[in-house]
């Protein structure tokens, strides 16, 4: 007697197969049971899904090959996670399933597991309940009213709740109770933080809380076997907490308690290949799939998210001070236009700002100094035949790494030893124009000294120098140690640190982002500033002096007059109306479609060939498709790159049209054979992130 079964496979995205498909068993297969399956004249690992095949009974099924039964069935509520992710972000359930499970599962045969599983038992350390209790700070008022509301709500039934908190708050000790709370009643809770380089500060912090229970990570950072290991601690519900970044929202927690979000307003939440998720979204759907509160914590928090909070969907929770009583740093904007300029350019620190930095250093306090451009300058120029250092492969420019004397493309990653000669003209004179942080360092320890006639320790932390296993954790530890008296860095030093003896930081160059064509960008700008302003005094017996320097060309922008003024309300406030007036999110939904090519011909033909299968679509006059553009960088690595945007006053309509649509263009693509005409991939972006 044989049944048949639904298994979840991953079959590419171009094969517009998305359902689960339909195998015969000898035996009734539990749901979320780990399968190896033929495909093609492949085997495959495969997921049993829920529900019955629909296959008509005279249709021949092939046979599961193997039952990998040493693995505990994955959670039914891990499986609908799942299905929600592929239907909403519209792709393959099997595709999402096999994406999110830990690579080495797809490697190990059922004996391989089960040895696995039991090496972790036979190791897992056992709750010790006489562990020393750790100190645990008595909580701020506004920290217990929060904690309290949320326990009152969470006897009803899991709220989303946003922890509206400003920097240095104390909302990573909220999360740490109600961590507490969830463990002491016998569940799991779940920590998402945007960047992998917070993990093991945000580890370091829950482990000395939490002394004999056992905390394990989930990020790409980890060893295929360890990143098993964790994912097994979990799904066996050994690890009572699971720290990690987006990908850890799929980690299968059978006690499920808690959800945290970390910095939920972060771009990092946001996958941008494959299934394109946002984890913070998802979090919320699986928060009450599962009944598990969610708490979503920032100090600048998503537009999207404040909105819901407003029309009371989530509750607010708010710290308003900071822990100590501390004051926020006062901003200053120094007006760029009022500097001398020599041959015509500003130099890259105004005169005061250096002053401050030198006064910070004097006094041994440190200072942050902020630059979103890494290397040492954006582009290469020769004065005499205006070449400039282009990458031949991208609508991009080659930056200029002088520490490796390289010209280094940030999009397809072409490399060059710098030339000698103008490479059009052979002029020797060629320049660089503009600057990044490897010229701002070799800039500030020109200009800066300690007091008894030594250069000023200058450390600069960015992509460049953490390159290597570990140099990101020394040099922070340097900064947390007094080693250092000026930071330079990208925004990657911006968040989520608790240095304790900045007391000035500096963005450089931040004006950039204010007129950009991307309607996201002005709320990314100001989240990332008070972000970077919250590093500075946040211990409260320096937070008096302490000082927040923007250099900008605009000092008399509504953005910098809130940032100002901390004024996170007023700065949303009017975002949201001029999001409202134009019908973006979160008034209206998006989706966007993207097409690769070798022309742009081919790429634009195929957008506007969807755009013409779409009006005929039911449902097609409850979307607006715009004409297809070119994105920012258009061109990378010989690849051009087009997108079409479909909005819609409808999240419902949105979906439906797209589910109605997609197949269609699996099926346009494979009609545009003719080598102008073809594209290399597609795929479409629902609630894309970056326009
Ligand atoms: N109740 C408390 N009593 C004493 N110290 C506290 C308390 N709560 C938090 N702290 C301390 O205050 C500092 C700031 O807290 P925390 O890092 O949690 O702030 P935050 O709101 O997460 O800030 P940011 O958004 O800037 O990252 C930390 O050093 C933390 O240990
Ligand atoms: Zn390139």
């Amino acid at each position: 007697m044989t049944v048949r079964i639904r298994v979840a496979v991953e079959t590419p995205q171009h094969t517009g197969l998305g359902a689960p498909l339909s195998y015969e068993s000898e035996r009734e297969l539990a749901p979320g049971t780990l399968v190896h399956v033929p495909l093609g004249r492949r085997e495959v690992t495969g997921v049993v899904w829920p529900g019955e095949p629909e296959d008509a009974a005279d249709v021949v099924l092939k046979p599961v090959s193997r039952v990998l039964s040493a693995l505990p069935p994955l959670p039914r509520a891990w499986c609908e996670l799942v299905e929600f992710t592929a239907a909403y972000y519209q792709r393959g359930v099997g595709e999402v399933a096999l994406s999110v499970l830990p690579p080495e599962l797809r490697k190990l045969d059922d004996e391989q597991v089960a040895n696995r599983i039991a090496k972790l038992h036979r190791k897992w350390p056992q709750p010790d309940p006489q562990a020393a209790r750790p100190q645990t700070p008595p909580l701020s008022p506004e920290q217990s009213a929060a904690l309290d509301r949320l326990a009152q709500l969470n006897s009803d039934s899991a709220p989303t709740a946003l922890l509206h908190g400003v920097t240095g708050s104390g909302k990573t000790e909220v999360y740490l109770r109600a961590a507490e709370q969830a463990l002491a009643a016998g569940k799991q809770a779940l920590v998402l933080v945007p960047e992998i380089n917070l993990t093991p500060q945000l580890e370091a912090r829950f482990a000395e809380r939490f002394v004999g229970r056992s905390i394990v990570s989930l990020h790409s950072g980890l060893t295929p076997a360890q990143r098993l290991r964790n994912w097994l601690a979990a799904h066996l519900g050994l690890a009572d907490l699971v720290l990690g970044t987006r990908l850890a929202v799929f980690a299968s927690m059978p006690r499920l308690g808690l959800i945290v979000v970390d910095e939920e307003h972060d771009p990092s939440y946001k996958q941008q290949e494959g299934a394109r998720y946002s984890a913070r979204d998802l979090a919320v759907y699986r928060g009450k799939r599962e009944g598990a509160p969610v708490l979503l914590g920032s100090a600048t928090p998503s537009l999207e998210t404040w909105h819901r909070a407003n029309e009371g969907r989530y509750v607010r929770l708010s710290l308003s001070s900071r822990i100590g009583g501390g004051a926020l740093p006062r901003v200053r904007l120094v007006d760029m236009n009022l500097l001398p300029k020599t041959r015509g350019v500003t130099t890259a620190m105004a005169p005061p700002l250096v002053a401050a930095i030198q006064e910070r250093i004097a006094r041994g306090e440190q200072s942050l100094v902020f630059l979103n451009r890494r290397g040492y300058a954006p582009v290469l120029h020769c004065g005499d035949c205006a070449w400039k250092s282009g990458c031949p492969h991208c609508s991009a420019w080659r930056v200029f790494h002088k520490l490796d004397r390289t010209l280094r493309c940030h999009h397809c990653g072409f490399t060059e030893r710098v030339p000698r000669a103008c490479p059009e003209c052979g002029n020797l004179d060629i320049a660089p124009i503009g600057r990044g942080t490897e010229r701002l360092e070799e800039q500030l320890a020109g200009m800066l000294q300690t007091p008894d006639g030594s250069a000023a320790r200058i450390a600069r932390i960015d992509a460049d120098s953490t390159r290597l296993k570990g140099t990101l954790e020394a040099q922070l530890g340097a900064v947390h140690a007094g080693d250092v008296d000026v930071l330079v860095g990208t925004q990657m030093v911006t968040k989520g640190h608790d240095f304790r003896r900045i007391t000035l930081v500096a963005a450089v160059n931040p004006d950039s982002s204010l007129f950009s064509s991307d309607f996201r960008a002005p709320e990314r700008l100001f989240a990332l500033l008070m972000q970077a302003a919250g590093r500075a005094g946040r211990d409260a017996a320096q937070a008096e002096r302490s000082e927040m320097w923007v250099q900008t060309w605009y000092p008399t922008h509504p953005l910098y007059a809130a940032l100002r003024r901390h004024d996170f309300e007023a700065f949303a406030q009017s975002q949201a109306k001029e999001r409202e007036m134009a019908g973006l999110p979160p008034y209206a939904h998006l989706a966007m479609l993207r097409a690769d090519a070798k022309t742009v011909e081919a790429a634009r033909g195929f957008l506007q060939a969807a755009a013409e299968v779409a009006s005929e679509l039911p449902g097609a006059d409850a979307v607006m498709v715009y004409p297809p553009v070119p994105l920012h960088v258009a061109r990378v690595a010989d690849v051009e790159r087009m997108q079409m945007l479909v909005e819609s006053s409808s999240r419902v309509a949105l979906q439906r049209f797209l589910s109605l649509w997609m197949p269609t263009l699996h099926e346009l693509r494979l009609q545009r054979k003719a080598p102008e005409q073809r594209v290399l991939r597609w795929a479409v972006d629902v609630d894309p992130l970056s326009i």
